[in-house]
């Protein structure tokens, strides 16, 4: 089947799971499968979008709102919106576009992009096409080389990267079962490219490092401590955040070792199996961030509505991860454009059916929650 059979017209791609469709249909199994799955018995990943699934929204009538502003303040950036783009590896993997064809789309609505460790593109090639504009963030896994980790920080600071990001819950890959039945391997051609090819082998040079679970346990370092954050942030003079804080503790280990923000996140359900929906964790990460720090949200994001909803719950902002590859993978640079357009779109509808012009305004009057 040709491409053109199996994406729809753009006109007909009206919602998330139209895109993540439309890629089911495009991608390869195995890359589907890496994209899509989770840890374990998928339960935290089934979670995550559960979760917003359960939260009411209450209409306002009346509310002369007019035309809301989606805009916010982060860190001293505008964001055209309260949504950004969460750290995927490898967007080649999606479509040859890659991660510039994303940051074409973010930076066209303002919107920021985290780039991952893992980026297929280089950081200074990325920056380019985001324009001048829009807020790009670097995340950064802790290698067993320290070098490695400081080296990109540096980097990133050099190339005009506005924050760093750290990964707190990725000791290691988590347990992907879909990857292992697969044997998944990133295909010979699509690289890590801002990382050295020698610095990625195993000091003790093995062979099997293709698999990128495989990878993770020879070059991240599983022993890595909160220190990180001070440290990165004086080698490289940007703010950084905490990625993968689901509790009251790591708040509060994250706020003394200096985070800029956090990021509630699970991975995507892709590290441990059984931890709550990220959704359900917000709450006790924004009580315990008593309001020093911006708190964001990643996992289960599929529409503008959802991000209402976390905003509600206290979010700042919330981060966007598969439908980027999704739409990336139906359309290039233009499907993320559009996907990102579309979700700007839904949540604007949604602040004017509850009533608010700003999103500052959003608390939690607006929401019902599951009883
Ligand atoms: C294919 C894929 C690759 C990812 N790569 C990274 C990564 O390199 N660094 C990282 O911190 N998180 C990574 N994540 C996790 C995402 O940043 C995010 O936490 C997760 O996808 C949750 O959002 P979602 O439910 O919208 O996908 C990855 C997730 C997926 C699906
Ligand atoms: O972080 C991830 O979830 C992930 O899938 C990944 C894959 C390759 C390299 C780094 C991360």
């Amino acid at each position: 089947m040709s491409e053109a059979a199996a994406v729809p017209p753009r006109a007909r791609l009206l919602d998330c799971a139209d895109f993540t469709d439309a890629a089911r249909r495009v991608l390869p199994r195995d890359v589907w499968d890496f994209i899509a799955g989770g840890a374990g018995r998928e339960r935290t990943l089934a979670a995550n979008e559960a979760a917003f699934g359960s939260v009411r929204l209450r209409p306002r009538g009346l509310s002369a709102v007019g035309e809301p502003d989606t805009a916010i303040r982060v860190l001293g950036d505008r964001w055209g919106a309260p949504l950004g783009i969460a750290p995927l590896a490898y967007h080649e993997l999606a479509h040859a576009d890659g991660e510039s064809g994303t940051a074409e789309a973010a930076g066209a609505l303002g919107l920021p992009l985290v780039v991952s460790t893992f980026a297929s593109q280089p950081l200074e090639r990325i920056r380019a096409a985001a324009g001048t504009s829009t807020p790009l963030w670097l995340q950064l896994y802790c290698f067993r080389d320290q070098r490695v980790t400081d080296g990109l920080a540096r980097r990133a600071a050099d190339a005009g990267y506005q924050a760093l990001v750290v990964t707190v819950d990725t000791p290691y890959m988590g347990r992907r079962l879909r990857d292992l039945r697969n044997d998944f391997r990133v295909p010979a051609h699509i690289r890590p490219a801002n990382l050295e090819p020698d610095r990625q082998a195993p000091p003790g040079g093995a062979t099997d490092t293709d698999s990128p679970s495989a990878h993770s346990r020879s070059a991240f370092c599983p022993d890595q401590d909160w220190t990180v954050v001070g440290r990165l942030r004086r080698l490289s003079g940007l703010p950084v955040l905490a990625k993968g804080v689901m509790t009251a503790q790591d708040t509060r280990a994250a706020l003394s070792a200096g985070a800029a923000g956090i990021v509630v996140s699970n991975h995507g359900g892709r590290q441990l199996d059984g931890a709550p929906a990220a959704l359900d964790a917000l709450g006790e990460v924004v009580t315990a961030a008593e309001g020093r720090v911006p708190v964001f949200l990643d996992g289960g994001v599929r529409g503008g509505a959802d991000a209402f909803v976390a905003l509600a719950l206290g979010a700042t902002a919330v981060f966007v991860g598969r439908p980027v590859l999704y739409a990336l993978a139906a359309d290039g640079a233009p499907g993320v454009r559009r996907l990102l357009s579309l979700l700007c779109g839904e949540l604007t509808d949604t602040m004017v059916f509850t009533g608010h012009r700003t999103v500052p305004s959003i608390d939690a009057t607006a929401v019902e929650m599951p009883r």
